[in-house]
């Protein structure tokens, strides 16, 4: 476990060699202190009249020590969380950079649950095991070194007793360990996957409404929650009784320092006052004892926490350059591109160039690579075979930032943030002003609508949010790429779900979006892209033909047809 936390925090051993293992270690000498003066104490009033001196020096001794427990308690409590928080923040936002840079390979081999998890719960986890259970074992194994070498200092022959239960207990410890490793992997999985089934439950609550798909009928939920409860109970069931063997060597070793003791007191070979201190600080050592057990149960429940963060920070990011290379212009080629999904092949020996500031349509039927071709520029994967190039510059030449930074990026399925239009509007450009936002949104065909919310550009949106139409959530998203002001904009059927009215407002905020500016367009609808210079024309991954509308409406290929068809079903209607 250290060593995964070392990782994933970037930390070295020194985090626990530092002063909060030092405070620890004084507040665990200033909580046994007292007993080496109540042994003290003790062994006076047996053998001899105590003087009022004494008591007031005792008196003093434990209120000294008292009081240096308490404040070395703070001290490590504060330490521990300062440098708990700080280390935790800095992973959460090492996760959340790490993430962005990921390939979309990682989000789709990966499932959801799985991530959240990782950047939700496990983080908590760890910051559990950092600021409260590890602190915690270390004051408890402290202790019992601190109260095992008081205690053979008091009497070496019953001290033999108390310290058997050291090897007796150990490995029955060690063994819970390998069953809880074992266990509360599969419950860590199990809780992902329900945890995933449950989001996917949640976002979908709509279609599952209207299907009247019910939790319990949504089987692969109900399936994975009831295998959550199974695994959960199975890590209680295998691990708890080798748990309650530990805590019983224990206790029979107390036992059998009683039965000790009491031998040696009729035997005349030890004395009351001896025993009585011997039992009271074995008491203190059993109690720490068994707290290490249970710290360790804890600590071992947590590992797969830190090691399923450790899995994503592990995932290899984009490679980036080394020395990257800034495009002098904002042309796209693609030269001899193939490229699949896993074993998959989608795109087969694509070919084409975009001039800068030229626009160019993708069409083609559904499943032909349209949106593969987009997220290929964006470098949301990286190509197999030929490359994708910016002003003639390999991508993979260039920076991830200075890509991204050059491209303006509008879906289809517009995602807004539950946040204010403001702040999603924002999105495009951290540092624009109100004023650009007021800009952006009136040249996106955005600003009347805004106006009309109940808070105008504080209204939240979203999810929680006031609920905006499919046209005046895709205005917004526009409204994001004017304010970005990207030189390469690629659209993906910005319009495809819209009706006229907002597919007109869309189209124009479109036009002037595109001025002067390098275009890749997907459409269905053949009409809006009457004008684009260049057509290419997609099927099954690969280019069937490609030229202006004229030219491809003239000819007898793949476009003429889907034009005729669009042509025959415009004016199509429910009979
Ligand atoms: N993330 C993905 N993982 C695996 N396969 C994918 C993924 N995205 C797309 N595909 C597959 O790749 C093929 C091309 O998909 P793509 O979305 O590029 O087509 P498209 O022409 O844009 O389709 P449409 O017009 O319906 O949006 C399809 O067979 C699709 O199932």
């Amino acid at each position: 476990m250290q060593r995964t936390i070392q990782a994933i925090l970037h930390v070295d051993r020194s985090l626990w060699i530092n002063k909060a293992l030092l405070y620890i270690c004084v507040e665990m000498i200033s909580s046994v202190a007292p007993y080496v003066l109540l042994y003290w104490v003790i062994y006076s009033l047996f053998h001899a009249s105590i003087g009022l001196e004494w008591i007031v020096f005792w008196t003093i001794g434990l209120i000294a020590f008292f009081i240096l427990q308490l404040v070395f308690s703070m001290l490590a409590q504060r330490r521990v969380q300062n440098e708990g928080s700080q280390s935790i923040q800095r992973l959460r936002l090492r996760l959340g950079e790490h993430l962005r840079k990921l390939p979309m390979g990682f989000f789709k081999k990966k499932n959801q649950g799985d991530i959240s998890q990782a950047l939700l719960t496990n983080v908590d986890e760890v910051e559990l095991v950092m600021t409260h259970i590890l602190p915690q074992m270390i004051g408890s194994i402290v202790l019992c070194l601190l109260n095992g070498l008081l205690l053979v200092w008091i009497d070496w022959r019953l001290a033999l007793v108390v310290l058997i239960s050291v090897p007796l207990a150990v490995p029955l410890l060690l063994w819970s360990q390998k069953v809880m490793r074992k266990r509360s992997k599969i419950r860590h999985e199990s809780f992902a996957t329900a945890s995933g089934h449950l989001q996917e439950y949640i976002e979908n609550i709509q279609l599952l409404k209207a299907y009247q798909v019910t939790g319990a009928k949504f089987k692969r939920l109900d399936q994975a929650l009831a295998r959550f409860r199974d695994d959960s109970i199975r890590v209680e069931a295998f691990a708890s009784p080798i748990l309650y063997l530990y805590a019983a060597t224990i206790e029979i070793c107390f036992i059998v320092l009683l039965l000790a003791g009491n031998y040696l007191l009729i035997e005349s070979r030890l004395e009351v006052s001896i025993f009585v201190i011997f039992l009271i600080i074995s008491l203190q050592f059993f109690k720490a004892f068994r707290s290490v057990g249970t710290y360790m149960g804890q600590l071992r429940f947590m590992v797969h926490a830190g090691e399923r963060i450790k899995d994503v920070l592990e995932e290899m990011p984009l490679a980036e350059p080394e020395q990257q290379i800034i495009p002098l212009n904002n042309s796209i080629t693609f030269d001899h591109v193939h490229f699949g999904y896993g074993n998959k092949s989608i795109l087969k020996d694509v070919s084409f160039y975009v001039p800068d500031r030229g626009l160019v349509a993708l069409v083609g039927p559904s499943g032909s690579g349209k949106s593969t071709i987009l997220s290929l520029i964006v470098r949301f994967w990286d190509v197999n075979q030929g490359s994708v190039q910016i002003g003639n510059t390999d991508i993979t030449d260039i920076s991830s930032n200075e890509l991204l930074s050059r491209i303006s990026y509008v879906f289809q399925d517009v995602q807004l943030f539950n946040d204010t239009v403001t702040e999603n509007i924002l999105m495009g450009n951290r540092d624009a002003s109100f004023e650009q936002v007021v800009e952006a949104a009136q040249l996106a065909q955005c600003h009347s609508f805004i106006e009309k919310l109940p808070h105008g550009y504080d209204t939240v949106v979203g999810t929680g949010g006031i609920h905006l139409s499919g046209g005046e959530k895709q205005r917004l998203s526009i409204a994001r790429a004017f304010l970005k002001e990207a030189p390469i904009l690629l659209l993906d059927e910005v319009t495809a779900s819209l009706d006229s009215e907002n597919e007109k407002l869309v189209q124009r905020a479109i036009s002037k979006l595109a001025q002067k500016k390098t275009v890749v367009v997907i459409a269905h609808r053949l009409k809006t892209i009457q004008s684009a210079d260049h057509i290419i024309v997609l099927s099954d991954g690969g280019i069937e033909e490609q030229g202006t509308h004229q030219m491809l409406v003239n000819g007898q290929g793949l476009y003429q047809h889907l034009w005729q068809e669009q042509q025959a079903a415009g004016g199509w209607k429910v009979k």
